[in-house]
This record gives structure tokens, sequence and C-alpha cells, in this order.
């Protein structure tokens, strides 16, 4: 049975997208991306940018020493930070200050990325758990205890939320109820990726953002596309939207943004497709810059 509420975003869910008056680039937070392992960071980047065409105030891909290259040879308005080795990595997330966190983009499933992922839950910030992160999550020897933070959400793919209810994953076939049945397991927001996007609060709210209302969503079926949305939902959390919100409106923009891009659309295309979607949805003539 499906319950939930087709979200469409209100006239107050849009004006959270603004920038106006006075205010400065730490008024609309600080996201940072946690990075996977040299030669992979792809991923993060791809998120990064997302994080940044929506809104936030200041981008940083948190990364290891051997990653610093690669990172700073592709990102100019995102900041690099590597963190040094042998220090709690714990204090190093707190000591930039973020407002939001993302991990698991490319991290790896490796003994390090779980290290990275502890520290990340350690912190009592707004995290979006994506890929990697869902996975170690899922399949660690020692389950994860929890709680996770208060702001916590987790935007798995049907592999991974397979993962995360197998049992329940393989007698449900209605997507809703497999969403609703994640989120109360585990105790956070959980974003349900694909055709219907689904997100579902432990608390039984639940939101559906269907694709079929977009121009060209199927286009989205390409590599990387997931890890943008997850550096958007990331955005919205650092500029102060609550989990919930985040995940519907990022899920809607993720939309747009392929319905601007249109056929032929990568990954890469979709942050930089946000200027665009923004633009309409606030309402800004686009016939050129205003008059001084
Ligand atoms: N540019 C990059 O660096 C990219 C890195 N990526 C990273 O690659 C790693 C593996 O990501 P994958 O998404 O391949 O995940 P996984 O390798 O964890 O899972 C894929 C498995 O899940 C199954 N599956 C079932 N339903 C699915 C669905 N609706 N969508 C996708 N798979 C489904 C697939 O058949 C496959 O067996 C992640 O860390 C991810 O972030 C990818 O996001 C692609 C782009
Ligand atoms: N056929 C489709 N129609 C609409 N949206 C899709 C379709 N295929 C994929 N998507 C969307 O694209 C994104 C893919 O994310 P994901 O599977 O994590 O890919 P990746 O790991 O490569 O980034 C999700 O937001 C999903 O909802």
């Amino acid at each position: 049975m499906t319950t939930a509420a087709r979200y469409i975003p209100s006239s107050t869910d849009i004006a959270r997208l603004a920038k106006s008056g006075a205010r400065h680039k730490y008024d609309y937070g600080h996201a940072v991306i946690v990075s996977g392992p040299p030669g992979q960071g792809g991923a993060a980047r791809l998120a990064a940018r997302g994080a940044l065409r929506v809104g936030a105030g200041l981008v940083s891909v948190l990364c290891g020493a051997d990653s610093v290259a690669e990172h700073a040879a592709r990102l100019d308005a995102i900041m690099v930070k590597p963190f040094a080795g042998g220090e709690d990595i714990g204090r190093q997330l707190a000591g930039l200050n973020p407002s939001a966190l993302c991990i698991g983009p490319n991290l790896g499933l490796t003994a390090r990325a779980g290290d990275l992922l502890d520290a990340t839950l350690s912190l009592p910030h707004p995290v979006c758990l994506d890929a990697d992160a869902i996975t170690l999550i899922a399949e660690r020897e020692a389950p994860y205890a929890g709680p996770f933070p208060a702001q916590t959400i987790m935007t798995p793919h049907a592999g991974e939320l397979r993962r995360l209810i197998p049992h329940r994953f393989d007698t449900t076939t209605n997507r809703e109820t497999l969403a609703r049945m994640a989120a109360e397991r585990w105790g956070c927001v959980i974003l349900f990726k694909g055709v219907e996007t689904i997100i579902a609060h432990p608390d039984g709210r639940c939101l559906t953002v269907a694709s079929t209302a977009f121009a060209h969503a199927a286009w989205l079926a390409t590599a990387g596309s997931g890890d943008v949305l997850a550096g958007i939902i990331t955005g919205l959390l650092a500029r102060g939207c609550d989990a919930m919100e985040a995940g519907a409106l990022g899920a809607t923009l993720h939309l747009l943004c392929a319905a601007e891009c249109g056929p032929g659309l990568i990954a890469e295309d979709l942050p930089e497709a946000l200027p665009a979607v923004l633009r309409h949805l606030l309402s800004e003539p686009d016939d050129g810059p205003a008059p001084r």
C-alpha cells in the first residue's frame, strides 16, 4: 500500500535556496566531503561540486595526504584538506568546523574506510551516508551500534538497500514499505533512489519524488549521478535543511538538473545545471546581467 505524499516544493522550500542581503559565506554553511583513496577521488569531487553549486558557503574535500595532488589539480573553489597521519581523525574533522558531512562515494570498503566512517559518525553534525558508507554499515562484522547523529540521511540504491535489510528485502516488493522498514531499522532518514525516489523518516513520515514528472530523468542512469545527489543533499544540510527536507528538495533539484541537461548528460553536467535550475525556481530574469 502506498501512503506517502508526493513531494512538491512549497514557496517556503524554494525560498530557502535564495541568497540575499548582508549574509556571508559562513552563514551558508561548510560542507565537508570525505574522499576515498588516491586515484578514486572522482566521486568525492562530484559530490563536492553538487554541494557548492546548491549554495553551501564553503566546501572542503577531506583526504589523505597521498590524494592532495590529485584533488588540487581538479579543484579550485573547493578546498582540499589533508588529514595528518597519526592524529585522531574525529578531532581533525571537528577542527574543520563542518556544518554537514558526506561520506561514502568511492570511499572503499577497507579498514581505513571504516575508521573514517567511525570518525564521521562520532560527530554530532548532519551527515549524508552514501554508497560504500552504506555497505560498510550493513556488512561490517561488528554492526553499527548507533544512534546516528540526529540529522542523518542514508541514500541507498536498490543494491545497497538490500544490504541494509536483507531478510525484509527478499520478502517485500513494495518500495515504500522497504524504505519505511529501513528507516525504522536504522533510525535515520532513508532516501531510496530509483525511478520513484522515496524518503522515509523513522517517525513514519514518508515522501515520494516521482521522476516520471520530469523530462529526461532516465538519463540519470549514469555513473556518478548518485554521488552528485549526495553532494546536493549535503549542501542543503549545510545550509540548514533537516534531513527530510534536504532529501526531498535535493532529489527534486537533481531531477530538474537532468531535465535542464537533457539527453547525453553525464554526472559532471548535473552540478553545472544548478545555476539555471535555481534561476528558474527563484524566478530571476535570465535575459542577461542586471543593469548597474
Ligand atoms: N566517478 C566515480 O568515481 C564513481 C564511483 N562510484 C563508486 O563506485 C562504488 C560502487 O558503486 P555501485 O553503485 O556500483 O555499488 P555497489 O558495487 O556497491 O553495488 C552494485 C550492485 O548492486 C546491484 N544493484 C541492484 N539494484 C541496483 C540499482 N538500482 N542501482 C545500482 N546497483 C544495483 C548491482 O546489480 C550490483 O550488483 C561506490 O563507492 C560509488 O560511489 C560510482 O558512484 C560511479 C562513479
Ligand atoms: N531510470 C531512471 N529514472 C530516474 N532516475 C534514475 C534512473 N536511473 C537512475 N536514476 C537516479 O540516478 C541516481 C543514480 O544513483 P546511483 O545508483 O547511486 O548511481 P552512482 O553510484 O553511479 O552515482 C539516483 O538518484 C536515481 O534515483
